[in-house]
């Protein structure tokens, strides 16, 4: 240690916590509050109740800085259109009206006003609410929730830190509103920004905040010299002003690269940089800069994206280093511990060895808290967490689970051939015709109806023990019925079981693998009020027994027309999972698609002629540096074929994915060589179909003509409409007619509706084709 009052002065910290509570509080209240069955002061305590609950139990673990501002009733970036006043014209009425309701009309839309537009934040599986601007846009501060918060942990006696969406990354992130040119670039905006975030720090300076953390994890892409120099313009601006807090410019998910000299050159008072995987080379990358003389360096060297425990050596190295580089240095998670669990202390399947090799939101503020007081005072007076940590990492890479000799011989001996189909594409077309006898614009589904309150209940039912397996089973054999009822009387070419017995498309598969370890409790926010329970990648995987053929094969033998098999496939499983980080992605993926590929061998000598291996995650998983970009899509088509190729050239394969900007994976696609693939295409108006057609792609493909993302019913002129625009783009022999994606979040009366229509307005497309 180079640096003992650097040393001296280390602290732990964290760039923020989950938002749900233990038990989901916020969902049940802000959904509450939707039915109406809660007030908005009931609403607004139990969410002051969380808050507070999370500062006292980071302050109590010795949390010396909590942050504050990162709480959300839905989005942090749509907290922050509020902020600096980007309230769509078409929300200020309601905004007007009452803000909390305007608020959420801008999250969920209302009857008549649709909502922002939905994404992905950079590589995760949290969605934020894009901010629309353009031109006439107007900023104006409204600093009333930063400050609100900061106010309610300040009265608790604790430091607080606020926690901002950057200006850069906030323009970065947003697109240009309805009706402003599609080529308007939102950073232009950014010197009538930046005077607001100006009022906005200084507010929360007069309110007693000594630093103000401002989250710019859009640096860490590849970003042009005009973006760098407009970067460097607005902490140079930010900087400015005498009577200011201190500035913490924070980036995560990966290295800063080309960034880190701009912000390190920059007027702030500190830096939060991520330390962890691949973001790691910012350790090189700052020793190459010349450190951060002067300068606060928050080290985020504990994992905000994994359930792993930490490292204690390797982060006390780098911890050690760091001292050398910065004025002052502290320990953080290398982002928000949004995007992980709040306790694995509160997971009760888990074998407790293993139980020790992972660390949530509340084991990993101790990590932070154990590291900072190692940093500060010297290892010894952490040794004996330092040997419970090297005992635990030990267990964990000697442990049968993470090494099973049969699953690595396997994986070892797969060959090319393995992952290629035994015929070219046109040869399984026509046999797949001739075994399939579809008309000309086939109809189908993408695989999840309605999940309804009542199927849910039951699986809790079937959990806690007031219903037997028999009885559940028995329900999900009903439901199954009714779906598959309903789409033969609407007049579906290709059916599907309608997934009623999955808690969700990862998990449940999950819980069947070996290796994989499923939680209880370990809810990630998704959106506004979804969550998820991203399972545990945890050992070698393996496929004890089949998965889906009972249900699939009950399905098949209540109909003669084709049912799906329904798989998500290897990439998705990855990507809505925690993974290993003691190997390589592609090792992982290869695994999970060897099991996966038995259950798609099964299914085929079960009877299905179609199965669909869903892949909806692979675009948002492209790396985001693109100079990694092509080792992934190596890894991930592998995985892809793999999963897929054993089966006979009748035999169809579909794909699937929902997310709309496929420019970048174009080339992908086509190396899945599956046979079909349904898209999201309603909302941008069959635009992916136009593309793809462009880049010569020769299989079929299903541009979704329903928008499920709204509860609203598409008239069979408009799904027709649609197809007509598919037709341009795509010859009738290989258009499918489909929604945009699942069926799950509606309610049956929207999806009757909805499906009749698609069948009204494939069979008149259909008439007019035949008659000309
Ligand atoms: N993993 C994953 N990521 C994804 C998607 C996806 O489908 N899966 N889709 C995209 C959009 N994201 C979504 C994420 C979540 C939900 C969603 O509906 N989540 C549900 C939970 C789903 C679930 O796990 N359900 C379980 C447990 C349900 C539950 O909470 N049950 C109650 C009791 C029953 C009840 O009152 O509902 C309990 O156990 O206490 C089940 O069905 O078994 C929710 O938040 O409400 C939808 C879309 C992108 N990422
Ligand atoms: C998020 S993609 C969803 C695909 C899945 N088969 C479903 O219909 O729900
Ligand atoms: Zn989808």
């Amino acid at each position: 240690m180079t640096s003992k009052s650097a040393a001296a002065a280390a602290r732990a910290t964290v760039h923020g916590y989950p938002r749900q509570g233990q038990q989901r509080e916020l969902k049940k209240a802000i959904e509450g509050y939707w039915k109406g069955r809660v007030g908005a002061d009931a609403l607004r305590a139990t969410a002051a109740g969380l808050r507070r609950d999370n500062w006292r139990q980071l302050a109590e673990a010795g949390v010396h800085e909590v942050p504050t501002g990162d709480f959300s009733y839905y989005d942090h970036v749509l907290d922050t259109s509020v902020m600096v006043g980007a309230i769509p014209a078409r929300h200020r009425t309601a905004v007007a009206a009452d803000p909390l309701d305007g608020y959420f009309a801008m999250a969920r839309g209302t009857q008549d006003v649709a909502p922002l537009e939905m994404t992905k934040w950079f590589d995760t599986n949290y969605h934020y609410l894009v901010p629309e601007l353009g031109p006439e846009t107007v900023f104006a501060a409204d600093s009333a929730k930063q400050v609100g918060e900061l106010r309610e942990a300040l009265a608790l006696g604790l430091a607080a830190r606020p926690v901002l969406v950057g200006p850069v990354t906030y323009l970065l992130l947003a697109k240009p509103a309805p009706g402003v040119a599609a080529d308007f670039d939102p950073l232009t905006l950014l010197d009538r920004l930046l005077p607001v975030y100006e009022e906005v720090l200084a507010d929360l300076r007069a309110a007693g905040a000594e630093w103000v953390q401002l989250d710019e994890p859009a640096l860490v892409q590849d970003r042009s010299p005009a973006v760098l120099n407009a970067a460097a313009r607005a902490y140079r601006d930010l900087g400015a002003p005498a009577d200011r807090p201190k500035l913490l410019v924070a980036a995560y998910f990966d290295r800063l690269g080309d960034a880190l000299p701009v912000l390190a050159k920059s007027p702030v008072e500190g830096l939060a940089l991520d330390f962890t995987g691949a973001a790691a080379a910012n350790l090189d990358d700052l020793a190459a800069v010349g450190g951060l003389p002067g300068k606060r360096l928050v080290a985020g060297v504990v994992n905000g994206r994994n359930v792993w425990i930490n490292d204690f050596e390797r982060s006390l190295a780098t911890l050690g280093t760091l001292l050398g580089l910065a004025d002052r240095v502290d320990v953080s998670s290398s982002c928000s511990l949004l995007h992980v669990p709040l306790d694995a202390g509160a997971e009760r399947d888990i074998d407790p060895q293993i139980a020790r090799w992972l660390a949530f939101a509340r084991q990993k503020t101790g990590e932070i808290v154990t590291l900072a007081r190692g940093l500060q005072q010297g290892t010894d007076t952490i040794a004996a967490e330092l040997a419970a940590n090297r005992a635990d990492l030990a267990s964990r890479a000697g442990s049968a689970l993470t090494h099973d000799p049969a699953v690595r011989a396997r994986a070892a001996a797969v060959t090319d051939a393995d992952g290629r189909r035994s015929q070219p594409y046109a040869e399984r077309a026509a046999a797949q015709r001739e075994r399939l006898g579809l008309p000309l614009l086939p109809t189908t589904t993408i695989g999840s109806f309605p999940q309804t309150t009542e199927l849910r209940t039951a699986r809790a039912d079937l959990r806690a023990g007031r219903i037997g397996t028999a009885a559940y089973e028995e329900r999900i054999a009903t439901e199954i019925r009714d779906v598959l009822a309903f789409q033969e009387k609407a007049g579906i070419d290709v059916l599907v079981h309608g997934e009623p017995e999955r808690n969700d498309m990862v998990q449940y598969f999950a819980e069947q693998l070996t290796g994989y370890l499923a939680t209880q409790h370990g809810w990630v926010q998704s959106y506004g009020t979804r969550y998820v329970r991203p399972p545990i990648l945890a050992g070698d995987i393996s496929r004890p027994e089949p998965m889906t053929v009972r249900w699939t094969s009950y399905a098949q033998s209540l109909t003669d027309r084709p049912v799906k098999g329904m798989l998500t496939g290897p990439v998705t499983m990855l990507a809505w999972s925690f993974v290993r980080d003691d190997q390589p992605l592609g090792d992982t993926a290869r695994q999970v698609a060897l099991a996966l590929r038995d259950e798609v061998n099964d299914l085929e000598a079960a009877g299905s002629s179609v199965i669909q291996v869903d892949e909806p995650a692979l675009r948002e998983t492209l790396p985001l540096r693109a100079a990694d970009r092509a080792g992934y899509l190596a890894w991930a088509t592998e995985a892809f074929r793999l999963t897929t190729g054993g089966v006979r050239p009748d035999t169809q394969i579909h794909t699937h994915m929902c997310y709309a900007e496929f420019g970048d994976i174009l080339q992908a696609i086509d190396d899945l060589d599956a046979d079909v693939i349904s898209l999201e295409a309603a909302r941008s108006h069959m635009q992916v179909a136009g593309e793809l057609a462009t880049a010569g792609y020769p299989r079929e493909v299903g541009p979704g003509v329903y928008d499920i993302h709204s509860p609203r019913v598409p008239s069979a002129l408009e799904a027709t409409a649609l197809l007509r625009k598919g037709l341009d783009a795509i010859p009738a022999e290989r258009l499918w007619v489909n929604p945009d994606c699942g069926l799950k979040t509606r309610g049956w009366p929207e999806v009757r509706a909805s499906l009749e229509n698609l069948v009204t307005a494939a069979r008149e497309v259909r008439g007019g084709l035949t008659a000309s």
